[in-house]
């Protein structure tokens, strides 16, 4: 193995330190303390722990946390009417609903009725235009992290070739808006594009979203590149006993790591970065919310 590992973990412990120091700040300074609601609708028990782990680390960065759980079967109207209720709510700087909704609720409508300004995954159509036109917005999690991985590792993204596979409105769209403001020459690629080993093998920057298991492997990297494997895949580890699961990520990491000159592993890579960054969009709302600096650093 060659690659420089990219440890995301390390990285996101250090945007927590710096979002608890802008804490503890607006709390010294201006006795304020930024407050984030989660909504979870329904008992996915992967959601769960996830919904579990937001919670503590925003109580660990010293900020509230809210949590919504709301049964499988609530109504849109019920959820609407929480969001309103969030949104007018001045202890709550940041909303995230979690995704997926159950299929009997439009979650267009329901993301789209969530106050922009507190819209801390940035899913927000109002927040999407403002990221397309280079505008100050909310910028999705996922995304934001990535791009703080990439900017630390390479220093200037400015030129070089960069490939997002994959086309969701969560990561790929807003990544490639990211490494564009960036200045990079990007392209979206996707399940259907054409010679997808040849697009991957031009890429100084491969940005892996398409959420299949290790389906980039080593030969589809550039010599050298910087790989950014978003992919978290719960696949079957029947050598870790029966009924076992590990994590993998869309890159074949053995393989791409003789190749590249750096890589994120999963676990450890994006997912805690994704977090991280989801505490310090809430900062950031709150800093916006009262006319106060923004933290430095962690916005993009
Ligand atoms: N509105 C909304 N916003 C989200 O940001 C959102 C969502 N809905 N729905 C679910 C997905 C999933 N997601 C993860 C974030 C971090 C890890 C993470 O930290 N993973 C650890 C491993 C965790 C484990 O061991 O299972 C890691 O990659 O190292 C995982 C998953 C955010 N999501």
């Amino acid at each position: 193995m060659s690659a420089t590992i990219i440890d995301g973990k390390a990285f996101a412990a250090k945007v927590r330190e710096q979002v608890a120091a802008h804490v503890a700040r607006l709390k010294d300074e201006h006795g304020i303390t930024p407050g984030l609601a989660v909504v979870l609708v329904g008992e996915d028990p992967a959601s769960e722990v996830y919904v579990r782990n937001k919670g503590k680390q925003t109580l660990e960065a010293g900020m509230n946390s809210f949590e919504h759980k709301l049964a499988a079967d609530t109504s849109e109207a019920d959820l609407l009417a929480l969001i309103d209720q969030l949104n007018t709510d001045p202890a709550v700087h940041g909303i995230l609903v979690q995704l997926p909704l159950p299929g009997h609720l439009n979650s267009d409508l329901v993301i789209n009725s969530i106050d922009p300004a507190k819209d801390v995954d940035g899913f927000h159509i109002s927040n999407v235009g403002l990221l397309g036109t280079g505008q100050k917005s909310m910028v999705p999690c996922t995304p934001l992290g990535c791009l703080m991985m990439l900017r630390d590792h390479l220093g200037s993204l400015s030129g070089l070739n960069a490939v997002v596979v994959g086309r969701s409105n969560i990561v790929g769209k807003p990544m490639a808006q990211l490494l564009l403001g960036d200045s990079c020459t990007v392209t979206i690629a996707h399940s259907r594009t054409k010679d997808l080993a040849e697009v991957c093998r031009r890429a100084d920057i491969l940005v892996a979203a398409v959420g299949r298991p290790e389906m980039i492997p080593g030969d589809w990297v550039k010599p050298g590149a910087t790989v950014i494997d978003v992919g978290i895949n719960r696949i079957p580890a029947p050598e870790k006993g029966e009924g076992k699961h590990r994590l993998v990520g869309d890159v074949e990491f053995a393989s791409a790591a003789e190749v590249a000159g750096a890589i994120t592993p999963v676990p450890g890579g994006v997912g805690p970065m994704t977090i991280a960054c989801l505490l310090a969009n809430t900062v950031t709302a709150c800093c916006r919310a009262n006319a106060l600096p923004e933290p430095e650093g962690l916005t993009a």
